[in-house]
């Protein structure tokens, strides 16, 4: 199967309306991270050996009910439009902000910095990490949307580690998807399912069960697994993504 990217995958089904492109100017007042992160020891699972890890209760629900309350007063937009040849169906709700302060945070306000640069793990990650990209996507999958089969590419950003530093040359190698929502908070379906041998058939498939506060790492790049976003089929899933970077 052809690679189908994910990053020009703008899709409609035939019953939502096209949506004007968002152009966010100021960063949104994110809430805090109350209570202070971590609330559990950040303890790596692996899901798929050296591609899909997760790290459960990243989040507490408290605070994931805080950011959709929050996250709802964003201008989502319907992703618009049909998809071209080789270019991955998407279809849900997002906002997408450049916001380094907020890329920062998640870095050094979760723990999570301390949990990925340990001795153990700091090999998975394909180079000197660095943190995470600033460019910050929402998205809300109500029912009926999903986001079809495809690769995350690995893309070269410029990273500003502190605001006056100088911008260092990095590339992403990890795609972190933060998961808000669950059946605890009614939404049904829209499970990651990862395909190892680039086939959709549902004998190979790995679903990974949204859980509330869970963050997904997967790997991606050349060696992307085939993956999907699954049809939500009942309330609402919520997700933050962004990428892990490491040094150019
Ligand atoms: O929403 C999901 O479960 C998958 C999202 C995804 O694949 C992506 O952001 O590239
Ligand atoms: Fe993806």
């Amino acid at each position: 199967m052809a690679k189908t990217k994910q990053s020009k995958a703008p899709a409609q089904p035939p019953s939502t309306a096209p949506a004007a492109p968002a152009t966010p100017t100021a960063t949104p007042s994110w809430p805090a991270f109350k209570p202070p992160l971590p609330v559990v020891d950040l303890t790596l699972e692996s899901l798929v050996k050296d591609k899909v890890v997760v790290f459960r209760s990243f989040f507490p629900r408290s605070l994931c009910r805080d950011y959709v309350t929050f996250l709802r007063g964003l201008p989502l937009t319907t992703t618009p439009g049909k998809p071209k040849r080789g270019e991955a169906v998407r279809v849900n709700d997002r906002f997408q902000i450049d916001d380094p302060k907020f890329a920062h945070r998640l870095w050094t306000e979760t723990g999570l910095k301390e949990a990925l640069l340990s001795e153990e793990f700091k090999r998975l990650w394909n180079g000197e990490v660095l943190g995470l990209n600033p460019n910050i996507r929402i998205y809300r999958y109500t029912p009926g949307q999903f986001f079809d089969a495809h690769y995350d590419d690995s893309n070269n950003v410029s990273l500003k580690p502190e605001t006056g530093t100088s911008p260092i040359p990095a590339r992403t190698t990890w795609t972190l998807l933060l998961y808000l929502t669950s059946a605890a908070d009614g939404c049904t379906g829209g499970e990651t399912v990862f395909y190892p041998h680039d086939r959709r058939t549902a004998k190979e498939e790995i679903a990974v069960t949204l859980e509330t506060g869970m963050l997904l790492l997967h790997k991606h790049g050349h060696d992307c697994m085939l993956h999907e976003g699954r049809e939500v089929t009942g309330g609402e899933k919520w997700v933050i993504r962004t990428d892990l970077c490491v040094k150019r």
